[in-house]
């Protein structure tokens, strides 16, 4: 079985400054990667070639097998539809909608027909909101907006989730809360890379590479 996503011999630079050079990497069905760096290294860039966010300046990027560098936008786009979500630091929710609404946005058009009413409240029930569901952003904490990022995200069934610091900003009680949802997703089979300063997350990935001077290496986990 192919991996779902491979990076060969990924370059990126801006103009002449190179951010990232010689990156490879491979991400395995129902594992969770932490990436960790000194701050500008090149993470949330790697993050967003990974997510097919932006193109690297040389390289391969293979997702489930298939490479992608002839793929034009549109089929980029459904690329990323089909395999890809993502968790920002930034929950990026919609005001005017209840949590509950907000989880289910995405997925309310992209899977027709299926119940995402009932899916969406589930996964809040799992990640404890289910007393907030009618609530709106503005009526939430940092954490519980950050786990509702993270129900909208799985909503989607994605095979690789991205997430950029999900625990950044968080008392260590709620990141440990935010780290088990996080994951929980791996139990469904789903490939999980994390982009992180918390030391306490990464170390339960299942591999944690550090990002320095422009290429990815191996760090051993305690
Ligand atoms: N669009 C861009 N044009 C030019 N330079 C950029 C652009 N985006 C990022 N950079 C530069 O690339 C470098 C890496 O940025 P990136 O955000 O990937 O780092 P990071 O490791 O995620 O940092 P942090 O941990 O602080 O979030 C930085 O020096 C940044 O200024």
């Amino acid at each position: 079985m192919s991996n779902l996503l491979e990076l060969r011999n990924i370059g990126k630079s801006y103009g002449d400054d190179v951010i990232l050079s010689n990156v490879w990497f491979a991400l395995n069905r129902g594992t969770a990667i932490a990436i960790v760096g000194h701050s500008g290294g090149g993470k949330t860039t790697l993050l967003s070639i990974m997510g097919l966010l932006q193109k690297p300046t040389s390289g391969q990027i293979l997702i489930d097998g298939q490479e992608i560098d002839s793929f034009d936008s549109h089929r980029m786009a459904k690329l990323r539809g089909q395999y890809l979500s993502f968790v920002f630091q930034r929950a990026r929710l919609i005001n005017s909608l209840t949590a509950l609404e907000n989880v289910m946005a995405p997925s309310w058009f992209i899977r027709n027909g299926e119940d995402v009413e009932q899916q969406a409240k589930a996964l809040l029930e799992q990640f404890g909101l289910s007393h907030r569901l009618h609530h709106k952003p503005q009526e939430l904490s940092l954490g519980q907006l950050r786990r509702i990022s993270l129900a909208r995200a799985l909503l989607l069934k994605p095979s690789i989730l991205l997430a950029d610091e999900p625990t950044n900003d968080l008392d260590p009680a709620l990141a440990e809360e935010v780290a088990q949802c996080l994951l929980q997703a791996r139990q469904s089979g789903v490939g999980v890379v994390i982009v992180t300063h918390d030391v306490g997350l990464a170390a339960q990935a299942d591999e944690i590479f550090r990002l320095e001077a422009g290429t990815l290496q191996p760090v051993a986990n305690q």
